[in-house]
């Protein structure tokens, strides 16, 4: 368990400031709506209903790329699923946000303009320096307290995220709760049966390395997606590179082939390998291929096939945990999404605790009409998922810590 204090325990009547992660897709240079705002908006609800007056901080995409833009359009929707008005500063700590920060009342919201416009804040540094820049020393000395519910962006030492706790009181929000708990289970929790781990999608990379960060955690592996035609490659079959103008698989092959090697012959027992594949037939429909029958890869494998996804199901509900990082397959079209679907709705149906994490994986469930409520946990969380699977710490956890020790 995470030992930092919660807004349960942020004094009444506080000016609050509080990290949200609104980052997000951005289409036609507006934002596209998405569970981080539902998850954040309770957070936000709670502290306002409490009356306090609620400041708070996000990001949106990197300086030099498309997704770089204004938090204005975060604020319409967040404002929407709050269920009470956000307003917008397009100002981060000048004399614009410091006037609409001051002008607050009790029970109001706020919402900055996005935290990555400021030259302060994304050099990654440590928190000891972060504090000293002038973003935290101007807007610090406006507030109470510091919440941090950004849990998927607590992998960064920017200063929203790592200054801010180390000056003012700090608290983690309902999300970073949440998904600190349910996305370190894996490592923390005792389970009295098997602990499944689904994994697939395109970063094999990442996976491999959960895969063996987490190897005596997990008894059995489900694959699929991208790392499980590498595996299938290590295992001497005639798949896992790259055909027809795909890039993939090579450089990853190269990039993990001893990895994945040594986990295939140190946890063979352990790794469930797809028996048939589909890919797209030449009259467009979905076509299958038993493993075994491939003498060479003609096609990009788009999914895993039905006899493989009829052997993992039963593998989930015998499991008393299960945790997905990845997509067994292209679920985003319909005729590769058996694989994906088929296990995703296994661990609806299963009576387990399980996690679904990686913000690709996880639109799934909505996509095929699946029941959120139906799993313990779907995170909102990628690269901080990845970090806490493999057990690596996550800075703005860590000062939320220290924070809760000196209070
Ligand atoms: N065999 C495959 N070939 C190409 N893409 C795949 C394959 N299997 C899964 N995917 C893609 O993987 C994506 C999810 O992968 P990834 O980004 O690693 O996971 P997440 O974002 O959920 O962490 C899905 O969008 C899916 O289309
Ligand atoms: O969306 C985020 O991370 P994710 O893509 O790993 O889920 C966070 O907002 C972190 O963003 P960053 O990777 O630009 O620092």
């Amino acid at each position: 368990m995470a030992t930092f204090d919660t807004i349960d325990d942020i004094p009444t009547d506080s000016r609050v400031l509080v990290r949200l992660d609104l980052n997000s897709p951005i289409e036609d240079g507006e934002p596209q709506t998405n569970r981080r705002f539902e998850r954040h908006a309770e957070t936000v609800r709670e502290l306002a209903e409490a009356g306090h007056r609620v400041v708070l901080l996000a990001h949106q995409g990197r300086p030099g790329r498309d997704d770089f833009t204004s938090l204005a359009g975060h604020a319409a929707i967040l404002s929407e699923r709050v269920g009470r008005d956000v307003a917008f500063v397009e100002d981060t700590y000048g004399e614009a946000a410091l006037s609409a920060v001051d002008a607050l009342d009790a029970g109001e919201v706020l919402l900055l303009e996005n935290a990555r416009m400021c030259d302060d804040e994304l050099p990654e540094e440590s928190p000891e320096a972060k504090a000293e820049t002038e973003f935290v020393r101007t807007l610090a000395p406006r507030f109470d307290a510091y919440v941090n519910d950004a849990y998927s962006a607590a992998h960064r030492k920017h200063a929203s995220l790592v200054g801010f706790p180390l000056v003012l009181p700090a608290y983690a929000g309902r999300v970073m709760e949440t998904e600190y708990e349910a996305n370190t289970a894996i490592a923390t929790r005792e389970f009295d049966g098997p602990v499944t781990m689904v994994v697939g999608g395109t970063k094999a990379t990442d996976v491999i390395g959960v895969m063996d960060a987490l190897d005596d955690r997990v008894d059995r592996f489900l694959l699929g997606g991208v790392a499980g035609e590498l595996f299938l490659r290590a295992a001497g079959h005639p798949v896992g590179h790259d055909v027809g103008g795909t890039d993939l698989f090579d450089e990853q092959w190269e990039a993990n082939r001893e990895l994945i090697e040594s986990v295939l012959d140190e946890r063979g027992d352990a790794l469930r390998l797809a028996t048939d594949l589909a890919y797209e037939g030449a009259d467009g429909e979905r076509a299958e291929v038993a493993v075994n029958d491939i003498d060479e890869k003609e096609a990009g494998y788009l999914d895993v096939g039905s006899e493989t996804v009829a052997a993992y199901e039963p593998a989930v509900r015998e499991s008393d945990a299960v945790f997905v990082k990845g997509a067994l397959g292209v679920f985003e079209d319909e005729r590769f999404a058996d694989g994906t679907v088929g296990v995703l709705e296994a661990i609806a149906g299963a009576d387990c605790f399980s996690v679904v994490g990686g913000g690709d994986t996880s639109r799934a469930i909505e996509m095929y009409g699946m029941n959120e409520s139906d799993f313990s946990h779907v995170s909102i969380a990628g690269g901080a998922y990845i970090r806490a699977l493999t057990g690596e710490p996550l800075p703005a956890v860590e000062v939320l810590e220290a924070a809760a020790g000196r209070q």
